[in-house]
Order: structure tokens, then C-alpha cells, then sequence
């Protein structure tokens, strides 16, 4: 059985202080929740204090990003070792938005994904088809390619943690969701593809989560598919309401 995730993703929003009222709001509409794990993924300057207050409570911090390598001259970078030790727990990779503004690619999310094991961080995996490559009947090619390269040199004992989100680039920040059939077509790609890397019982374990425009409204239809394992949230999830509504979908 796969335990669904609900993740936050709040980019480059909330100062500590907004982060920290955030939570205040959100733990009580949350409270004894355990059918889904729920992650907060703030940017790095709230990491600590997010992870201070929902100490002891179900729900759990990760980072937006980190660096590959262990350590070294990488100004403004963060190690996986420096997520983990702060006391995250997961962190986003390769999101749309990393790699169209920070030059991330397939290979570099791959290094990542390795690093982020090696720390016993819990790696949510963005991949994701353009409108380009969607209206030019590319899309299960790009996911298939991006699965493949992210997972290479992942060896199946090692794979268990890791989550894959399906973002259509398309539908981040653009009102535009994937149907839940689109959503849940594009999670069958993803997850034969795993299986032929990784082996079924691999895939078969593996959460892929649906991201794009996810909001209160759509929540239960796409995360009712059985392909669908938890969504990774933007704007909706920036205010604890909606993102609780997102939670109890
Ligand atoms: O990029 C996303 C989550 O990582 C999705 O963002 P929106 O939910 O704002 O479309």
C-alpha cells in the first residue's frame, strides 16, 4: 500500500516569521491526520524554524533544492548533509522551475538523487512535459527519458525512498490542472518506466505524485485516481486552509 504524500511546496514565499504563523494555523486543522504524509517545504531561510515548531506533530520539513556534491566552495548552495542534519527530511529535485531558470538538467538532478540518499533524505523527483513537447505528442517520450536519466545508477535496494512528482509544466501556476485521466495516463508511463529500470516490485512500492494547479476543488478527483500518491502543491498550499483542504481531500 502506498502511503499518499502532500507536500508544500512555498518557493520563494514566506519570511520565517509568515512561515511560523503558517504553522501555528495549519497543526490544529492537520491534528491526528495520518492517512497521508504531509511535508512542508519552505525555502531554505525557514527551514529552522519550520522544523522547530512541528517538532513532535505528523507533519514533516524538507528543502526546495540542495547541492550534489559534499561540501565545497559553492557560494549560496545547500548540502544534503546540511538539510539532514538541520532535521529535514525530504527534499524537491529538479523542479520545472530550477531547471528553466537555474540551468539544472537531467544529469545534474541525477547526482542530486544520489546525494540525497547517501543522507537519508526522502528525494521527490520533478519531471514533466512542456506545452511544446505535449502538443507535439512527445510527452511519453520526455517522461520516459526524464525518469530514466534522473533513476540512473540507482540500484533497487536503494530506490525505496525515493517519490517521483509529475509536474506538466504547462499546469504550474497557470489555473491549467491535467485532467485526472491525463494525470493518471501520465503516472502509468512514469511507473512502467521505473519498473523496466528498477524492476516491478520497485515501481510497484513508488509514490508518484501529481503537480500543476492542484487546489481544493481539484484535490479529490486527481487524488481519487489510484495512480495518483499525493500531490505536490504551490499556490494552494500557501495558506493553511486550502492547504489543510488539500490534506482531507
Ligand atoms: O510547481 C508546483 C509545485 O511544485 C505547482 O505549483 P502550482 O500548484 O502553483 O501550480
Amino acid at each position: 500500500m502506498r502511503k499518499p504524500l502532500i507536500a508544500a511546496n512555498w518557493k520563494m514565499y514566506k519570511t520565517p516569521a509568515q512561515a511560523s504563523e503558517f504553522v501555528t494555523n495549519f497543526l490544529p486543522l492537520v491534528a491526528g491526520h495520518d492517512r497521508d504524509e504531509i511535508v512542508l517545504c519552505p525555502s531554505d531561510t525557514s527551514l529552522a524554524t519550520v522544523i522547530a515548531s512541528v517538532q513532535g506533530t505528523n507533519v514533516g520539513v524538507g528543502g526546495q533544492n540542495m547541492h550534489f556534491a559534499e561540501e565545497g566552495a559553492y557560494t549560496g548552495e545547500t548540502s544534503a548533509q546540511m538539510l539532514t542534519t538541520i532535521g529535514a527530511t525530504c527534499v524537491i529535485l529538479g523542479h520545472s522551475e530550477r531547471r528553466q531558470y537555474f540551468c539544472e538538467t537531467d544529469e545534474t538532478v541525477n547526482k542530486k538523487l544520489h546525494a540525497a540518499l547517501k543522507y537519508k533524505l526522502t528525494p521527490i523527483v520533478c519531471i514533466g512535459e512542456s506545452l511544446a513537447e505535449r502538443e507535439g505528442g512527445h510527452t511519453e517520450d520526455v517522461l520516459r527519458r526524464q525518469a530514466t536519466q534522473a533513476l540512473t545508477g540507482i540500484a533497487p535496494a536503494d530506490a525505496e525512498p525515493i517519490v517521483i512528482a509529475y509536474e506538466p509544466v504547462w499546469a504550474i501556476g497557470t489555473g491549467k490542472t491535467a485532467t485526472p485521466e491525463m494525470a493518471a495516463e501520465a503516472h502509468l508511463i512514469i511507473r512502467s518506466e521505473v519498473a523496466r529500470r528498477l524492476g516491478r516490485s520497485v515501481a510497484e512500492n513508488l509514490r508518484i505524485l501529481y503537480g500543476g494547479s492542484v487546489k481544493p476543488d481539484n484535490a479529490t478527483a486527481l487524488l481519487n485516481q489510484p495512480e495518483i500518491d499525493g500531490a505536490l502543491v504551490g499556490g494552494a498550499s500557501l495558506d493553511p486552509q486550502s492547504f489543510a483542504r488539500i490534506v482531507k481531500y
